[in-house]
């Protein structure tokens, strides 16, 4: 089975690849059909150039609805796993079989059944009810056309069963569809959740719950990777150690909340003065770390001033018009000699304390 991906199924895509072995699944039981049609021929039910013309007709079918769904095109269909359309010619390949039959219909019956069956998969209770309605018709019409033109092979009393035999089938497999249905509908709101969930477990993994830009963690994750990245490509990579000066005496004069909306506040201004490309993360308390891939000495001089003027340029709205947020600043390059990460921030921090 492992070596059907690619070849048979479509590998690169899970829901078009359970569509086909979905089909797969049908398309065997229709090969069992066209078996079980043998025995029939053994028996004097079933002329031979019918069950050929049957067999041919149902792998004709049967291609082409393979060739549509590995072909992609039954994405354009309103429903592309096309369970309507192939439970629509169950049904007549269904009615062609019964008047093709000379009696025994009831065997080959059942495995039509079981292809209806399929439908339960997706259909809801409503369009299932439709689709027992249509076979009903389809299994009357043919009987109907058998006693209208070789009586002889019909049989009132047996055909009355096959036909009540075969309305058990519209409330049941609509009980079933509906079930399923709801089913589906359950399984798809708890993929939704788990979704949210995961979504919301990375961020805290990887976010700073105060600030919203990444953790300690994150942005050393971060460095980590992209030193690596330079050291691979021989570019340059800097980081800028941004520390508030006195904080504390804001924390202390207006507040913890106030010292808060401040430390939100320059996350967000240090965010728009960094390219998408560029790293930023709170490293502690009133800490910030930007990292800059490809960007020299001068570039990180230049970005570390416009990140000063961003901060202590404009009033925070937290805080008193005359009161001013002033930060220190330290850069530094990483060097291949680096042992590793932590050298370079060390470097920037110190920077930041002579500045
Ligand atoms: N409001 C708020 N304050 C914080 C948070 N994390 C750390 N701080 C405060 O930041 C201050 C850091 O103090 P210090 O390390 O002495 O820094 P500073 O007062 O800026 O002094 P210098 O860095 O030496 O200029 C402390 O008062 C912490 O309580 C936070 O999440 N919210």
């Amino acid at each position: 089975m492992n070596a059907l991906p690619g070849v048979i199924l479509p590998g690169n895509d899970p829901r078009q690849s359970l569509r086909v072995r979905r089909f797969l699944l049908a398309a065997t039981v229709y090969g069992l059909a066209i078996a079980l049609m043998g025995l029939y021929v053994r028996q004097g039910l079933l002329a031979i150039p019918e069950w050929q013309f049957l067999s041919l007709v149902i792998v004709l079918v049967n291609a082409g609805l393979y060739a549509l769904l590995r072909s992609g095109r039954n994405e354009r269909f309103v429903d592309p796993s096309l369970t309507g359309l192939q439970m629509f010619m169950v049904c007549l390949l269904m009615g062609l079989t019964m008047y093709l039959l000379d009696g025994g219909r009831g065997g080959l019956l059942l495995l039509f059944l079981v292809l209806l069956m399929f439908g339960v998969l997706r259909l809801n209770a409503r369009q299932f009810t439709a689709l027992g309605g249509f076979a009903l018709l389809c299994y009357a019409v043919a009987v109907g056309a058998v006693w209208q033109q070789r009586p002889e092979a019909f049989n009132a009393q047996v055909e009355l069963l096959h036909l009540v035999a075969l309305s058990t089938l519209v409330p049941c497999g609509g009980f079933f569809a509906s079930h399923v249905s709801r089913l589906r509908r359950l399984l798809r709101d708890r993929q939704i959740e788990l979704q949210r969930a995961r979504e919301e477990a990375h961020d805290l993994r990887v976010l700073d719950p105060l600030t919203g830009i990444s953790n300690r963690s994150a942005i050393i994750a971060f460095i980590d990777q992209e030193w690596q990245r330079a050291e691979r490509l021989d570019q340059p990579l800097a980081v800028i150690f941004v520390d508030l000066v006195h904080f504390k005496r804001i924390n202390r004069e207006y507040s913890h909340a106030t010292g808060d909306d401040v430390l939100r506040e320059v996350a967000r201004r240090l965010r728009g003065c960094v390219r998408d490309i560029d790293g930023l993360g709170r490293y502690g308390g009133e800490e910030f770390l930007v990292a800059l891939p490809d960007a020299d000495a001068d570039e990180a001089a230049r970005v570390a001033e416009r990140l000063r003027s961003c901060i202590e340029g404009q009033r925070f709205t937290a805080l008193p018009v005359r009161e001013r947020v002033r930060c220190a600043l330290g850069t530094s390059m990483f060097h291949s000699s680096d042992p590793d990460i932590w050298q370079a921030i060390e470097r920037a921090r110190i920077d930041s304390e002579s500045g």
